[in-house]
């Protein structure tokens, strides 16, 4: 709700953000019930389209086919699955490995045939473990067998994205992630450079995430939250963003409406 009122265009729902909510590692370890459960309740609340981190799918072709399907239901605009080997893990630390590239195509396959709308995002992971040659080639293949944008994982520098980006013509997408491999790059000049999509994958979370931390410090140290009461979104700034008043007035209104009924 936030990023849909400062103007963002869409949303990430990012594994990495999911799990560590919830206390997990990002290896994948949710249920695709869990995604499917937060995807439905972001799609509620928002009208930005929803990109959805599906990790590797959740499985091989017929588990990959009813991820897309029921994540599209929920209210998924475009879905992500990478080519790591199960247990997956962030994109940005050591020792990733990736699955062939054929196994890759067929969870593409089953991706682009079960979506209706929905656009795929084939996430290559292949850079790390098998070189930019073989991620560039890879890219190729994913776009041909039915993905719509390749997200090409944990490049180095500017050269090595604006090297990808010269190399391929089809849409691509930029993780921005913080405290992995890439260095900070600003959204215009992965524009720039030709991409088209941005994301800040666990940013509102690592801050939040900080802020709750050095909250339990204050409340610890002061015995209450006096000293950091600036630091907060305030109830009547809380209940705008969740549009409080509409529920109530919403609810007056019926209740004030008069009965049909009584006028028999
Ligand atoms: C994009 C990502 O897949 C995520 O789950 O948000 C992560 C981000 C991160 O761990 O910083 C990734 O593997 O890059
Ligand atoms: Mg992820």
């Amino acid at each position: 709700m936030l990023a849909e009122r400062k103007g963002f265009k869409a949303v990430y729902l990012s594994g990495g953000g999911l799990t560590a909510s919830m206390g997990l590692p990002d290896l994948g370890v949710i249920t695709l019930t869990e995604l499917t459960n937060m995807v439905r309740g972001i799609h509620e609340i928002t009208d930005i389209p929803i990109i959805v981190d599906a990790d590797t799918g959740f499985g091989e072709t017929l588990s990959v086919y009813r991820t897309v399907k029921l994540l599209e239901e929920a209210g998924a605009s475009a879905i992500q699955i990478e080519d790591q080997v199960s247990p997956k893990r962030c994109g940005h630390l050591n020792g990733k490995e990736v699955i062939s590239r054929d196994n890759m195509v067929e969870k593409i396959r089953a991706a682009n045939a079960a979506r209706k709308n929905a656009l795929i995002i084939a996430r290559t992971d292949s850079r790390a473990v098998t070189g930019m040659e073989d991620a560039l080639s890879r890219a190729k293949t994913y776009i041909k067998e039915g993905a719509d944008i390749i997200f090409p994982e944990a490049l180095t520098d500017r050269t090595e994205f604006k090297y990808f980006a010269d190399n391929t013509d089809f849409p691509l997408l930029a993780n921005m992630t913080e405290f992995g491999k890439t260095p900070f790059i600003k959204a215009g000049e992965f524009q720039e450079m030709g991409y088209r999509i941005v994301i800040f994958p666990v940013t509102l979370f690592r801050i939040a995430a900080k802020a709750m931390d050095l909250a339990l410090d204050a409340l610890k140290k002061d015995g209450n939250q006096e000293k950091i009461i600036d630091q907060m979104m305030t109830r009547k700034e809380q209940y705008e963003v969740i549009n409080y008043d509409f529920y109530q007035d919403f609810d007056k209104n019926i209740s004030d409406k008069p009965s049909k009924a009584n006028d028999k």
